[in-house]
């Protein structure tokens, strides 16, 4: 079986971006059976969306993904079942793929859409637990507290236990020892050779260097080249265009290069590696004359045990050995070669592991950050001082003049502040446009007895849809504000408003660490929903809208939903404490002290100014 790609175009969620810039733009690629795909790229280069994509987690913005000639999207926009059924995905983040209470019940989700028998159930849970070198007896241990190299194996085995055609693995190796990553890698090699496919994400080049058939390297959410594993050996420069840093194959390379040691072509694995520096020794003694430099043929000798030694180890052994062995004698010798030095570093060095904390903590921040510079810079009483005064011109509104100016309005602030598409793409404001075409056809239903007949009047509905439209204009401004509103500038600009009122005793810090709490808690527990979405689909094998769960799952996730939040609010807790959002000490949001500065009043004024226009309106609309 093998998975085609066309033209494929992926978009971020219209409720999670203003900005409409593709993830992933228009990718062309082919994956074959029985081989194993690299996919690499720096930080944020699109390598887990692509996944995702593959595993018909996102829907496509354009393009096609089929599995030999099953398209992966039927035209019902669901995921096709068979195509579904043959992939496996483990995600970056193998938190964001287990929730159920115990190891068995995790591995026994995933063999739901098998239907096994009971006994071949707990066959297969033992087998899968067997493969990622577990023991029998962590299957009642529960997932939440597990290590992370050890939930990295669960969620191994949870993804395996189906037995997919496909795996698709996002930085497998991340967190794991090298004992672990050793029988992981045989696993890859004896999936693709029974036939399989694999892909997988990494940043782990040496691991994955020497088992993968081909490399895809990606940029800015497009394929920059595809190339064998000795290809981007050979020429490094290819991933240093695509900003993926050396190796360490390739800096051994350039390193015994520089030394003025014949390497020849790049080694791959550590075996290669041995071969070749033996090989180069050979070399250069045959060509030493024999009144050489004793130092020269100390240096040699040392070489050529360490060559040795590498080759006599025992394979995991060897794996770490070797790596740290390159990793010394390459930064040596790039130490003396600046330009190597620089590409050789990593592109990128946030971590691929920020934890799920960070990036919950930072979710306002990021949304913030898509709203455009000027609206986020300004001081968030300003924006709601703004927002008010617009609300309030808003409401004034009569007739359909007045109505159609504000809605006017509206979209030109939408558009200017780049968040048409957060509007456009918001389910509460769809539920409302319908709860105003329901309310309108209901208010101007006209049911006539004598022969019985039904209509619709079309004043009462009209006057309807003016009253509600308002609020339908309030909402979508109300989205625009807190999406352009930075957490931690909100929280520092509420205390400090709040803050003179501490001579009445009233507890304005706790009342802004109650609300940003709250605040956050919204934030989690959406992203909770979504993961566990992600889960139903991704190994419950049933199609589910992304961010929905069905009321089916309800009784399956409950608990596991609950104990996460608790784990969430208790990391929360620490996080915030950490960084001096506590009750008792305001010093870190003093620090920072916004102040009202000449922007935050010209807003204001403009507020003030719309909101007077509005009224003119409404007063020349109404007469
Ligand atoms: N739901 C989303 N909404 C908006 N932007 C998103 C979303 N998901 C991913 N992105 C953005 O898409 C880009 C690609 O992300 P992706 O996680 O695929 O990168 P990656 O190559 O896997 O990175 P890493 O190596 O750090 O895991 C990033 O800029 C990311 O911020």
């Amino acid at each position: 079986m093998s998975i085609r790609m066309r033209g494929v175009t992926v978009r971020p969620p219209r409720h999670q971006a203003l900005a409409d810039r593709p993830l992933l733009h228009r990718i062309d690629a082919a994956f074959e059976a029985g081989t194993m795909t690299l996919l690499a790229g720096k930080s944020g280069a699109g390598k887990s969306t692509l996944l995702h994509a593959l595993a018909g987690l996102i829907p496509l913005a354009e393009g096609d993904i089929r599995y030999d000639d099953i398209p992966l999207w039927t035209e019902q926009r669901r995921t096709h079942p068979q195509a579904a059924a043959s992939v496996g995905i483990a995600f970056q983040y193998p938190e964001r793929q287990l929730f159920a209470e115990s190891v068995r019940k995790e591995l026994a989700y995933s063999l739901r859409p098998l239907r096994p028998s009971r006994q071949d159930k707990e066959r297969m849970i033992e087998e899968a637990l067997r493969a990622v070198h577990l023991p029998p007896s962590m299957l009642d241990e529960p997932v939440l507290t597990l290590s992370e190299g050890t939930k990295r194996k669960v969620a191994f085995a949870a993804t395996v236990i189906a037995e997919p055609r496909w795996l698709l693995l996002d930085e497998p190796t991340s967190g794991m020892d090298s004992e672990g990553i050793q029988p992981l890698l045989r696993m890859l090699q004896a999936h693709c050779a029974a036939g399989g496919g694999v892909i997988v994400a990494s940043h782990d080049l040496e691991a994955f260097l020497p088992l993968a058939d081909r490399v895809v390297l990606l940029k800015d959410g497009a394929v920059a080249a595809e190339l064998t594993p000795q290809q981007c050996c050979d020429a490094p420069e290819l991933l240093a265009r695509a900003e993926v840093g050396w190796p360490e194959q390739v800096r051994l390379t350039a390193a015994l290069l520089a030394q003025g040691f014949p390497i020849g072509r790049c080694p791959l694995t550590p075996e290669d590696a041995a071969a070749a520096i033996a090989a180069g020794l050979r070399a250069k003694q045959a060509a030493v004359p024999a009144d050489a430099a004793p130092l020269q043929a100390a240096g040699v000798a040392a070489a050529a045990a360490t060559a040795e030694a590498v080759a006599a180890m025992p394979a995991a052994a060897r794996g770490a050995a070797e790596h740290t062995a390159a990793a010394g004698s390459a930064s040596e010798a790039a130490s003396s070669l600046p330009d190597i030095r620089e590409a050789a570093s990593p592109p990128d060095g946030d971590g691929h592991d920020a934890p799920v904390l960070d990036s919950a903590i930072a979710y306002g921040s990021r949304a913030a950050e898509r709203a455009g510079p000027t609206v986020r810079e300004l001081h968030p009483i300003a924006k709601w001082i703004s927002y008010i005064c617009l609300s309030a011109g808003v409401l004034l509104q009569q007739g359909w003049t007045g109505l159609g100016a504000a809605a006017a309005l509206c979209t030109i602030i939408a558009a200017a502040s780049g968040g048409s598409r957060l509007i456009l793409g918001s389910k509460a404001l769809r539920f409302f446009a319908v709860f105003i075409v329901i309310s309108a056809l209901l208010s101007g239903l006209r049911i006539d007895t004598g022969p019985l007949q039904l209509g619709i009047e079309a004043g009462p509905a009209l006057v309807t849809v003016k009253l509600l439209l308002r609020y339908l204009l309030i909402m979508a401004l109300g989205l625009l504000l807190m999406a352009s509103i930075d957490e931690r500038h909100m929280q520092t600009a509420l205390e400090q408003a709040l803050r003179p009122l501490e001579r009445f005793k009233f507890p304005s810090r706790l009342v802004t660490f109650t609300a940003m709490l709250m605040y956050r808690f919204v934030t989690m527990f959406q992203q909770e929903i979504e993961r566990l979405s992600l889960i139903v689909t991704a190994r419950g094998k049933a199609y589910v809208k992304p961010g929905t769960i069905r009321l089916r799952d309800v009784r399956l996730f409950f608990i596991p939903l609950l104990l996460s939040m608790m784990k969430h609010a208790e990391d929360l807790a620490f996080a915030l404490e950490a960084r001096g959002y506590t009750t008792k000490s305001a010093a870190a949001s003093q620090a920072e002290t916004v102040s009202f500065q000449r922007r935050d009043w010209l807003a204001v004024v403009a507020g003030f100014a719309l909101l007077i226009m509005l009224w003119g309106v409404g007063i020349v609309d109404g007469v």
